[in-house]
Formats: C-alpha cells, structure tokens, sequence
C-alpha cells in the first residue's frame, strides 16, 4: 500500500485534483490526475493516469448527484485499498491578513476561513467546498489550506496600501494579490531553468479564466495586479480588471442596481464574455473569429481580444516601471500556454523595450519565444500549482521520508 496525498485546486470554472504519490526517489510522484467542470445544471468529470491517458469520463445531471461527493466515491471506488492518503491539500483562495503560510485545518480554522468570505465572496465558498466535504467524509484526514494570497507577502506596505480613510485599512481592506500558488511553482522553475529571470526583474503573466501578472524581483512579489479582489486588475473570461469606481456609482444610482446584479455584471457578465458578447472563453472566441458572418459580432470579439491584449500590455508596462525594468516575461496557465496570438499582440506592442519575438518559437509554444537578441526573454511555462499544494503538505505529514 502507497502513501499519497490528495490535492483539490478549486478555481472559477473547474475543481481540478491530483493524487500524489510520496515516497523518496523520486519524492512527489503524479498518479491521478482530474477535474471537475459544471454547466448550468449538468457537471463533467474527467481522470486520466499518470501517462495522461483516461481512466474515467461522465456527465450528471447536478439534480441527480453532488459533483464532490461523485469524486469521493469515485476515488473510494478507485483506490480500493491500494492506497493511503496521509493527506488532503487545498488551494484556498484567501488568506486574509493573518494567514501567510500553510496550515492544518481544524474546526476554528475553518471558522476564520470562512469568516474571510466578503473578502472573495465567490471564491472562498469554492475553494473551501472540498474542506467540507472531505471534513464530513473523513473528519480524522490530514487537511493543509495552502493560500493564493500567500506568495504576495513580500509585496511593500506601499504596494498594500489603498488610497482610502485609515478605517478600511483597519478592517483588512488592503491589496493582497492572488494566484501565489502558481507564483510560487514558476518561481521555483525558474530557479531551476533560468536563474536570471528567477532573480532579475520579471512579470509572470497567469493567464486563465481569473487572470493577474506578478512583479518578481530577487524572486520575490512586489507587486501585482489583482488587489483586494479577485476581480481588479486584468480583463478576464468574464471579469472586468480594473474599472472606474464612477462606473459603480452609476450603476447603483443610476440602475438602482443590488449587490447581486453588481456580482453578476462585474464578475460574471463582463470580461471577453460582455465585450464580445459571445463567449468567456478564448478557445471559443478565437474558433469564431473565423466563422462567424454578422459582422458587428465579428467586429465585437475582435475589440474583446484586442482590449483584453492592450490592458495585458498597459499593465506589464505599469510593472516595469515599479521594478525600474524588465528583463523577463513569462506566460501561464490556460491563455498564456496555448494562445500563440495573445502572446503575439502583447509582445509586438512591448517592442518598444526591445523585445524581439521568435515568430516561430511562438507558434509553436516553444520554452523561450523571443529572439537571442531580444533584451527581454520571454518564457511559456505551464504552471503546476497542484506540485506547489502537495509539496506544502508534506511537512505536515509525520513520518515522512
Ligand atoms: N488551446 C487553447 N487556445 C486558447 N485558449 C485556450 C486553450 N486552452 C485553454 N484555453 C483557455 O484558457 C482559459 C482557461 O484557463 P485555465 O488556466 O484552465 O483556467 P482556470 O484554472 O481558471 O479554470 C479559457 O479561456 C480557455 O479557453
Ligand atoms: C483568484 C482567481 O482569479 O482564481 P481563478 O483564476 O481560479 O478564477
Ligand atoms: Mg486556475
């Protein structure tokens, strides 16, 4: 029988996990590997084995079955006295201002987790539906909350800082940053591949359905730009970034608008999805670019992509100036890794910083997409932010070789 811990990587459009193996040579070993994805009233589950090859697809209805409950028992089903899980990690999405590193949950913990929610209303219920579930499916397992918030720690009280009276910052209103779990894993690559960029100045560009860019300088956060949301910052699937607070103001005045038609606008309805009007996915805009006949539609996703590359571009330009240069630029997570043309529109408008695109390199998503003489390297790397939550487990599990 194996050791292995279980990790849940909660995010906005999915509930990815992975089974990790543990043991010495080598010392994290994938197993399993899946996800969980909803539409409105149907969820899809998928695994596939350590080689990437399925094990296991179906689709329910979500008024026949509990999606997390589905996966328990699949993985019970699964494991079948094979295994032994010494653990269970979670991505969790706030920290708040207390919580900088890994911890073990219990009871009070949960509790002051959850008390985080008005900080991530959407997120925190998420990422800790797998606590819940797993605390009444086996309340003795090992549980580590690993946070997105973490890695920004580093960030300078200036860069935390939010231009309103004392009292908001008192109560924890401050910029936090987010997807440290992703951070952290290309930060930890890049010591290993390209010790440079890992100690220079560098923007790492996570770009997913959620989507921010992080300021790493001597391998550190220094800045980024999701703040005390997750909804500041870029243009994302279906997020606005940043935004005017006049805006707010009118629609409250204005519309009349409550806090769930607000969530709804800004959260759900804007982004790519509410300038194009067509889609929160890219692989889905980018397919109708070449079909689609009605030409405002046309017209409409070609804005959304543009606008989505500019804002990329403004705010990488923004980053540079806080780290006085740029010597590195790294692109991840579903975006950053498979759509070449995004890359290619944010790294012609950076030209200007000298940096020279390998067109080529490009298409193909190459390691290193930029010219040898480029003065800025620019990197594809798929994040891996499951290795990052296992790793983060594994001192808390005694008798660990
Ligand atoms: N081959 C591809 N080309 C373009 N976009 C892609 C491709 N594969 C995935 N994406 C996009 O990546 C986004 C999802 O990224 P991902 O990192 O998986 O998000 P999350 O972890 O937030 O669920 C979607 O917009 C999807 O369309
Ligand atoms: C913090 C955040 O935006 O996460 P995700 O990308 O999973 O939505
Ligand atoms: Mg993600």
């Amino acid at each position: 029988m194996s050791d292995v811990v279980l990790v849940f990587n909660a995010g906005s459009s999915s509930l990815k996990f992975t089974v990790f193996q543990i043991g010495q040579n080598p010392a994290i070993q994938k197993l399993i590997k899946g996800r969980l994805e909803y539409d409105v009233d149907t969820f899809h589950f998928f695994a596939s084995d350590q080689n990437d090859q399925l094990l296991d697809r179906a689709t329910y209805p979500l008024s026949q079955k509990k999606p997390l409950e589905y996966l328990l028992d699949w993985l019970a089903d699964h494991e079948q006295g094979q295994h032994n899980i010494v653990g269970v990690g979670h991505r969790i999405v706030h920290g708040g201002p207390d919580f900088l590193a890994p911890v073990q949950v219990t009871p009070e913990i949960l509790r002051q987790l959850e008390a985080l929610t008005p900080f991530a209303p959407l997120h925190q219920p998420q990422t800790l539906a797998p606590v819940h579930a797993i605390m009444a499916y086996r309340p003795n397992l090992l549980q580590i909350a690993c946070f997105d918030t973490a890695f920004h720690r580093t960030m300078p009280e200036i860069a935390r800082l939010l231009p309103l009276p004392r009292r908001y910052g008192e109560k924890g209103i401050c910029r936090y940053g987010f997807h440290g779990l992703s951070y952290d894993f290309l930060t930890q690559r890049l010591h290993q591949i390209d010790p440079t960029l890992a100690k220079g100045r560098t923007v790492l560009a996570h770009l997913g359905s959620g989507a921010s860019l992080c300021a790493l300088k001597g391998g550190k956060s220094i800045e980024t730009t999701m703040g005390f949301s997750a909804l500041d910052g870029l243009m994302m699937g279906s997020r606005c970034g940043m935004i005017d607070p006049g805006v707010l103001l009118y629609m409250l005045r204005e519309e009349k608008a409550d806090w769930n038609t607000m969530v709804n606008t800004l959260y759900h309805q804007s982004g790519l999805l509410g300038v194009s009007g067509v889609s929160s996915d890219m692989r889905v805009l980018r397919e109708h670019m070449g079909t689609e006949q009605d030409p405002t539609l046309q017209e409409h996703i070609q804005q959304a992509l543009a606008l989505s590359a500019y804002r990329i571009v403004e705010e990488v330009g923004a980053l540079a100036a806080i780290m006085g240069g740029l010597d590195g630029l790294v692109f991840t997570a579903g975006i950053g890794e498979h759509d070449a043309l995004l890359r290619q529109d944010v790294c012609l408008a950076l030209g200007w910083l000298g940096l020279k695109l390998d067109h080529k390199a490009n298409e193909s998503h190459a390691s290193i997409i930029s010219s040898p003489d480029s003065a800025i390297r620019v990197r594809v790397e798929p994040t891996h932010e499951e290795l990052v939550i296992c790793q983060n487990v594994l001192p808390f599990v005694q008798n660990t070789p």
